[in-house]
C-alpha cells in the first residue's frame, strides 16, 4: 500500500501542475478558438477532417474527473488541440496564428513547470 500512497501522491502534484497551466491557458488572450468543443454546424467539415477533437472545456473535465493517470495524458490532449488547430486553419489565419501563439505558451510553461528549467 506505501508504494501506492506515494502513486497517489505524485498524481495529485501533477494533476496540480495540470490544473495551474489550464487556468493560464484559459486567460490566455489567444484561447478564444479552444475554450470549448468546434462548433460543427458553423464548420460542417471539421468532424470529417479532425479525427480527435479536443479543446480546453474537455481538458477541464477530464482533469477534474480524474481521467488523466500522468500529466503526461494531460499534455498529450493539449498537444492534439493545436494539432488539430494546424491541420484544419491556416497559419496566417486569425485561428491558425491563436493556435501557434498558445502552443508557444504551452510548451514554454509545459518546460518550467518539469523539474529541469
Ligand atoms: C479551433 N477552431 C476554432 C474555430 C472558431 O472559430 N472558434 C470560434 C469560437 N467562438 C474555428 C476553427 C478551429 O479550428
Amino acid at each position: 500500500e506505501k508504494k501506492e500512497k506515494h502513486a497517489t501522491k505524485k498524481l495529485m502534484k501533477e494533476l496540480a501542475i495540470c490544473k495551474t497551466l489550464l487556468g493560464e491557458m484559459e486567460l490566455h488572450e489567444d484561447s478564444w478558438p479552444f475554450l470549448l468543443p468546434v462548433n460543427t454546424k458553423q464548420f460542417p467539415t471539421y468532424r470529417k477532417i479532425i479525427k480527435n477533437p479536443m479543446d480546453l472545456s474537455t481538458i477541464k473535465k477530464r482533469v477534474h474527473d480524474l481521467t488523466y493517470k500522468s500529466r503526461e495524458d494531460f499534455c498529450v490532449d493539449v498537444r492534439q488541440i493545436f494539432d488539430n488547430c494546424e491541420m484544419f486553419n491556416e497559419d496566417d489565419s486569425p485561428v491558425g496564428k491563436a493556435g501557434h501563439g498558445m502552443r508557444k505558451f504551452f510548451e514554454l510553461r509545459w518546460a518550467e513547470l518539469t523539474d529541469k528549467h
